[in-house]
C-alpha cells in the first residue's frame, strides 16, 4: 500500500467518527447560516504579482515532526502581515498532525481567505470545511476517482467554497480539467512514493490553459525558487516547510512575495 493510501485510510475511519458526532444535515443548517466563502480565483490571480500561500504545517510523513506551533492563529496572523494572499491550514491529524480546530483558530486572526488542506474523500468533508471558514478546499486527483472528482468540485462550488484541483502528471491535469476545475495546485512531491521533483510545474504548466490559477505546490526552499516559479508563470505559490521552521515567519513570507513581484516586473 502507498503512503496516500495508508492516509487516506486513517482519514475514512476519523471521518466515520465524527459524522457520529455531527450529522451532515447540522452541518448544512451551519453552512446556511455562514453563507458562501471568498471567491478565491481571482484573490489568486498572479496578474499583479505572484500569489503567496502560506500553510500552517507541523510535521509531515516526508520530513517528520518540522514546527510544534502552539498558536496557530498567531503564526497566520504573521504569515498575513508578511503579505500572504491566503493561509493554508492542514487540518489532517494522523500523518500531519492538524485538526479542525486549527482552521477555527486561523480564520479568527486573519482576513485573507483560508484553504483546508486535507484528504477530502467525502461530500462530509465539504461541509465541514464551510462550516469551519474554509474558503478554498484541497481535492488531489490522485484520491478521487472521476465521478467523485466531479461531484465534489460541484458541491464546493454550490456552497461557496473554491476547489483548489491538486494534480502531479499530465493525465491528472487532463482529469482535472474534464471535472471542471478552474483553480489547479500542481504538486512537486508526488504522494504515492514521496518524491520530490521541481521540475513538475513546469512540465505541466503549458497544459493548463489560460484562465486558469496555477499554482506550484511543495519543496519551495525560499525567493529563488519563488522567482523561478513566478517565470515559470505561476499565479501562485503554496508553501509550509520554509515558512515554519525559519523562525521569523512573516520575514519568510514576505521574501517570497517581494522575490514574485521584482520577476514579475523583469517579465514586463
Ligand atoms: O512543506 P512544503 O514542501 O512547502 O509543502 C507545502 C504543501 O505544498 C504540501 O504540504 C502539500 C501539497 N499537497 C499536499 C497534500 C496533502 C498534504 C500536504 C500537501
Amino acid at each position: 500500500m502507498n503512503t496516500l493510501d495508508d492516509i487516506i485510510g486513517a482519514v475514512r475511519k476519523d471521518l466515520t467518527a465524527r459524522r457520529r458526532l455531527i450529522p451532515e444535515a447540522e452541518l448544512s443548517d451551519q453552512v446556511a447560516e455562514v453563507g458562501p466563502g471568498l471567491d478565491c480565483a481571482a484573490l489568486l490571480s498572479g496578474t499583479d504579482g505572484l500569489k503567496v500561500i502560506a500553510e500552517v504545517k507541523r510535521s509531515s510523513p516526508a520530513k517528520g515532526n518540522l514546527a510544534d506551533i502552539l498558536d496557530p492563529g498567531g503564526l497566520a496572523a504573521e504569515y498575513e502581515a508578511g503579505g500572504a494572499a491566503a493561509i493554508s491550514v492542514l487540518t489532517e491529524r494522523h500523518r500531519f498532525g492538524g485538526c479542525l480546530a486549527d482552521l477555527d483558530a486561523v480564520g479568527a486572526r486573519v482576513r485573507v481567505p483560508l484553504l483546508r488542506k486535507d484528504f477530502i474523500v467525502d461530500p462530509y468533508q465539504l461541509w465541514e470545511s464551510r462550516a469551519h471558514g474554509a474558503d478554498l478546499v484541497l481535492l488531489i486527483v490522485a484520491a478521487l476517482e472521476q465521478p467523485l472528482l466531479a461531484e465534489l468540485l460541484a458541491l464546493a462550488a454550490e456552497i461557496g467554497l473554491t476547489p483548489l484541483v491538486e494534480v502531479h502528471d499530465e493525465t491528472e491535469v487532463k482529469r482535472a480539467l474534464d471535472a471542471g476545475a478552474w483553480v489547479i495546485g500542481v504538486n512537486a512531491r508526488d504522494l504515492r512514493t514521496l518524491e520530490m521533483d521541481r521540475g513538475t510545474f513546469a512540465r505541466l504548466a503549458p497544459e493548463i490553459p489560460d484562465g486558469v490559477v496555477r499554482i506550484a505546490e511543495s519543496g519551495i526552499r525560499g525567493p529563488q525558487d519563488a522567482a523561478d516559479y513566478a517565470a515559470q508563470g505561476a499565479d501562485a505559490i503554496l508553501v509550509g516547510e520554509s515558512v515554519v521552521t525559519g523562525g521569523d515567519s512573516k520575514r519568510a513570507v514576505a521574501a517570497l512575495v517581494e522575490a514574485g513581484r521584482q520577476r514579475g516586473r523583469a517579465l514586463r
